[in-house]
């Protein structure tokens, strides 16, 4: 029985004796024993006393995050998680760096010999879904250590102190089960640079983590890492020496680590022969490793929903455009004009993106998906790291190129660019600012300089996203053809995959040179 159950046991029935003396105090004549005065204010006391630690230890308000109030494990806040580097794929340079943490405690006498100090802190920094939870897990399944998790968020009260305290918890436990890896994720939620904006409560969280990252000696085995999106907004004082002082950029997976995620996640699946994981890998550029962990698991339902006992390449294709796309709309109520539309934009891209070879078009559909009426789902052949100035300006016609075909076809344009516009103009203050493609030189430009000298930069971006227009007008002007084709089956199909879109090519193939 745990202490808790004891406790409510002896407090209940200390409760029960209690009211009996009363009543034999109030009722002598019900005549229930004679015992004597001292001993019922004994038991009385004792009662007493029991209830207040009771309320005291386990009717207190929850001051600590979710980790420290949960008697039992679940999959989260599980004490001693099974997960090992085994169960992350890829990441390889990552997991050889955090070996030597690994070594720290596990033989934490051979450093201490030598003097040197176990890091304390670790940073994952990089975008959501990349594996920062999962390896911080596994680092202490192969330490056998106690895996604390929270989450920044949970810091962040109204009352001040509050945050503080449930820091001072945090640690509290941390030590006492050492040795320890505690995660604290969205650590940005606490430790945002602290002139930002003045928020008393959050300072002092923030404080206090500060002082609790100081005050461990190195004897407690406690390896806190960190995880946020944006390191940028860090507090300096927390990426200083001594406290979170390792850096580790986790980032989306190239070709092959997302081919291993998904051996890890089709593991104990049931596939067909038609199922190559390479080329489903191929077809991921860009996805996170929740990302594809979500494919393999939607793949698996898909399977299931259509009574089949084992998964198929098309359960995959469809599970990928899922979470790439979005939901499919059932029974859309699209209007014919604007079916039209659609169909002309989404060739449009199709067309610019295929003569300017951008990416590789596997699918376009004028099925509405999420808040998209159509998309074209495209890949690059490979994944790429340094692109050029040319493929860049390539990228922004393909972009264009629904807007432009609305144009050239109906003379009109519609409010469907939205997103192709947001990312066109990305691409176009990245060249201007960032990359130093523009006529303003080689050049970086922050903040500071864009605001005062917008104006300037503004039109060298007006500049690169007229020319990208233009482009993807001509092209579109000369192969006015194979648009109308292709708009007019996406019409009738509402989808082309990449086959299809290729024997359409086909019939209209001739040699073209459109460099701008
Ligand atoms: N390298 C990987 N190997 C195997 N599975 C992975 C990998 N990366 C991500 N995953 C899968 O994605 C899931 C989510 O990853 P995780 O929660 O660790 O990401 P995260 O970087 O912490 O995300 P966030 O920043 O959103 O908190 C994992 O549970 C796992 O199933
Ligand atoms: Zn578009």
């Amino acid at each position: 029985m745990n202490k808790k159950r004891l406790s409510s046991l002896l407090l209940i029935i200390g409760l029960i004796i209690s009211t009996i003396l009363i009543f034999d105090l109030c009722f002598p004549s019900l005549n229930l024993g004679k015992i004597k005065l001292k001993y019922k204010i004994i038991v009385w006391s004792m009662t007493i006393v029991l209830f207040i630690y009771y309320i005291k230890n386990y009717l207190k308000p929850q001051l600590a995050p979710s980790v420290l109030n949960s008697e039992k494990d679940n999959s989260r806040n599980n004490n001693k998680p099974d997960t090992s580097f085994k169960d992350v794929a890829g990441l390889e340079e990552i997991k050889e760096e955090l070996q030597e943490t690994i070594d720290f405690i596990n033989n934490p006498s051979k450093y201490k010999k030598m003097g040197a100090k176990i890091p304390k802190g670790i940073l994952f920094y990089g975008p959501p879904g990349t594996g920062k939870t999962l390896l911080a897990k596994a680092v202490a399944g192969e330490t056998c250590s106690t895996f604390l998790y929270a989450s920044g968020s949970e810091f962040v009260e109204k009352y001040v102190g509050v945050g503080a305290k449930r820091v001072r918890t945090l640690f509290e436990k941390a030590k006492k089960d050492a040795p320890t890896i505690i995660f604290i994720d969205e650590i940005d939620a606490i430790g945002t640079k602290r002139n930002m904006e003045s928020n008393n409560e959050k300072d002092q969280t923030l404080n206090q983590l500060l002082v609790e990252m100081d005050g461990f000696n190195t004897d407690d085995t406690v390896v806190i890492i960190g995880a946020t999106n944006r390191l940028d907004l860090l507090d300096e004082a927390l990426l200083r020496p001594g406290r979170f002082d390792r850096h580790i950029y986790i980032g989306n997976p190239n070709m092959k680590a997302r081919e291993q995620i998904l051996k890890v996640h089709t593991k104990n699946k049931p596939l067909d022969r038609t199922v190559n994981i390479k080329n489903i890998a191929k077809k991921t550029h860009g996805l996170s490793g929740a990302d594809l962990a979500n494919i393999a698991n939607e793949a698996a339902i898909i399977a299931v929903r259509k009574n089949k006992n084992k998964i198929s390449i098309e359960d995959f294709d469809a599970a990928i455009e899922r979470v790439l796309a979005g939901l499919e709309v059932k029974n859309p109520t699209v209007l014919l004009k604007e079916k039209k539309t659609v169909s002309i934009h989404e060739a449009g891209h199709a067309v610019v993106s295929k003569i300017l070879e951008t990416d590789m078009v596997q699918k376009i559909s004028i099925v509405p998906r999420g808040h998209a009426l159509g998309y074209v789902l495209k890949f690059p052949d490979e994944d790429r790291y340094l692109l050029t100035k040319q493929e860049l300006m390539n990228k922004i016609s393909a972009l264009l190129a629904g807007r432009a075909a609305e144009q050239l076809i109906f003379n009109e344009i519609t409010t469907g660019a939205k997103d192709d516009l947001d990312k066109a103009t990305h691409i176009a203050k990245e060249m201007v600012c960032s990359y130093g493609m523009s006529p303003l030189g080689q050049m970086s430009l922050d903040e500071y300089h864009i605001k005062y000298s917008y104006d300037i930069i503004r039109d060298e971006i007006k500049k690169i996203l007229d020319t990208g227009y233009k482009n993807a007008l001509e092209i579109l002007k000369e192969n006015k053809n194979v648009l109308n084709h292709i708009a007019n089956i996406l019409l009738e199909k509402e989808t082309i995959n990449f086959d299809e879109l290729e024997e359409i090519f086909n019939l209209y193939k001739k040699p073209m040179d459109y460099a701008t």
